[in-house]
């Protein structure tokens, strides 16, 4: 599902308007009626509702949702922030049938106006939608601190009223921090961005049937991954495939003391569908790896506790597997350094790359250039800003996601909340799946072996990184529907990976 900025929004609007045809004040109603079915589903009829209204069309839909809440009998009172001479057609057309139904429609022009917020009542925060041009200030900031105050529980119409769309807010912006936000037809730039979670509550779309010809046509750089697309991703089994059909991967993982690192990532990636697994861990790590994941062959390192690439046995060499995964608990020995120098000049095929691997790249960034093309690199923050620099914001982070991205023709996977996937080409995918149970150790262990066995099984490197990403997140949500998001560990995400 593309994401689009607020003048295509805008466009979108129009388009719609010309293409279907349909009068605006009608799509406007389509737009209410839409979050009102999402507001029944939620909210008994006997909830005390107070919508804010500003003068745009946001607040526009604001009044028309108020009017379809009382011919549904919710009690509503309507509070219209009255902070500039002028309101928007619609917002006048809209006053004007609810002046119809109602009598008890307020104005807030100054402080004293606030209506009081009692715990039980719910806000429907209309007063300002993706319009927004400046910080709020005036008698607009006073209500959304007053809003924001208040026990009550608050939905944002189409986005947080004083958050920008698809650019940052100042650090002493004034913005509605709403329990949901309910928006048209596609996600918000903003809601991908972890500063703002605040600011977005637990989101959810609603179909308003935009033009959706202008939506296939419109360019764009940002994507969020929905479930039928990730499913498009899948491969088919052949009825006549091998073990060999199916890659032969070779995982170099684990450290004294981080052995779990490699049991995790070799078992995620066999719960992946690699066909073959050879697993190098050091000396200390040999018994672990084969009592604890017997399906996997296993290399002894010479060393007995690091890295250092180098076996007794003959064993094939790295470039005749089908891919490598490297990084998962290797530490930053001067031997592992070594090994990696050693290695990356003589690689083609594109590999994975996490943990103490990308820590020793930042370390020493001219092994940047060595990494083969399409390559795939799934950092968390802390291990992105190693590698680059130190953002301001969350949208300069993703300028420098991208310009990394490109730069060294790599797929990188920013890890979180929305996992964001940068691709060679300057694409983003935002993923969709994945919960708070997630942040505990060794889910990014999992995650490097899931992508590896489908970069084995030859996914492409973007299409293995945004599959890869959606099933792992897709499993911890699974998880968490079972046992609830605390208890979750690493090893339950791997028992409840499926690929169909
Ligand atoms: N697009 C779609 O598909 C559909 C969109 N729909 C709805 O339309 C909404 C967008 O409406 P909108 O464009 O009228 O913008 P909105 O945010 O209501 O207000 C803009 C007004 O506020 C003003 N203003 C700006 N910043 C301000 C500030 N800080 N403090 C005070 N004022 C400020 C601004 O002033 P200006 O910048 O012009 O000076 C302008 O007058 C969208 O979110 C959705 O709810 C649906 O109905 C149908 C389908
Ligand atoms: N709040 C969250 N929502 C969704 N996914 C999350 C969240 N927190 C963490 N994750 C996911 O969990 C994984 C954590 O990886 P990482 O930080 O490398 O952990 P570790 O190194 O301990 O294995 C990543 O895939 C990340 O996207
Ligand atoms: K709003």
């Amino acid at each position: 599902m593309k994401i689009l900025n607020v003048d295509q929004i805008r466009a979108l609007d129009q388009s719609t308007i010309l293409h279907e045809p349909i009068a605006p004040i009608n799509l406007m109603e389509r737009a209410a009626l839409a979050f009102v079915d999402w507001f029944i589903d939620h909210f008994p009829v006997t909830t005390p509702t107070k919508v804010f209204c500003g003068l745009g069309n946001n607040g526009g839909d604001g009044l028309s949702i108020a009017r379809l809440l009382l011919e549904r009998d919710y009690p509503v009172e309507v509070q219209v922030v009255r902070y500039a001479p002028r309101e928007s057609d619609d917002f006048m057309h809209n006053h004007r049938r609810l002046k119809l139904v109602t009598e008890n429609i307020k104005y807030i022009e100054f402080s004293r106006d606030i209506p009081a917020l009692r715990h039980n009542e719910v806000v429907i925060d209309a007063i300002l939608g993706t319009g927004l041009s400046r910080p709020t200030e005036g008698i607009v900031k006073e209500t959304i601190a007053a809003i924001n105050r208040a026990p009550a529980s608050v939905v944002s119409v189409d986005i947080a009223s004083g958050l920008y769309t698809d650019q940052p807010n100042g650090p002493n912006d004034v913005i509605i921090e709403p329990d949901y936000t309910v928006t048209f037809q596609l996600p918000k730039l903003a809601f991908m961005l972890p500063k703002n979670g605040r600011y977005v509550g637990n989101w959810q779309i609603v179909d308003i049937r935009l033009h959706k010809r202008y939506i296939d046509l419109a360019p764009t750089a940002y994507y969020f991954t929905q479930p039928s697309e990730a499913k498009l991703l899948l491969h088919k089994r052949d009825r006549y495939a091998n073990k060999g059909t199916f890659g032969h991967a070779l995982l170099y993982a684990g450290s004294f003391g981080k052995i779990g690192a490699a049991v995790l990532s070799a078992r995620a990636c066999l719960r992946s569908g690699v066909g073959l697994l050879t697993v190098q861990v050091p000396r200390c790590g040999y018994l672990v790896l084969q009592t604890a994941v017997p399906e996997a062959m296993c290399l002894a390192d010479d060393h007995q506790t690091l890295l250092t690439g180098a076996t007794e046995i003959s064993s094939p060499a790295p470039t005749d597997f089908t891919t490598i995964g490297i990084g998962p608990g290797i530490g930053k020995a001067p031997e592992t350094l070594a090994m990696l120098k050693k290695l990356l000049p003589t690689l083609k095929k594109p590999i994975v790359v996490d943990a103490d691997a990308l820590n020793l790249l930042s370390e020493n960034r001219e092994l940047l250039d060595q990494l083969p093309p399409n390559s795939i690199l799934t950092p968390h923050p802390k291990e992105f800003e190693r590698l680059t620099q130190k953002w301001d914001n969350d949208y300069q982070k993703l300028d420098i996601l991208r310009e990394f991205a490109k730069k060294y023709t790599i797929v990188v996977v920013l890890k979180g909340a929305y996992s964001a996937i940068a691709t060679p080409d300057g694409d983003i995918h935002f993923n969709s799946t994945g919960n708070p149970g997630l942040s505990t150790g060794g889910t990014g262990d999992v995650l490097t072996g899931i992508l590896t066995a489908l970069v084995a099984q030859g996914y492409d490197s973007v299409e293995a990184a945004v599959l890869g990403v959606f099933a792992h997140g897709l499993a911890g949500d699974r998880v968490a529907e079972q046992r609830g998001p605390i208890g979750m560990v690493a090893s339950d995400v791997i028992d409840a990976l499926r690929w169909d």
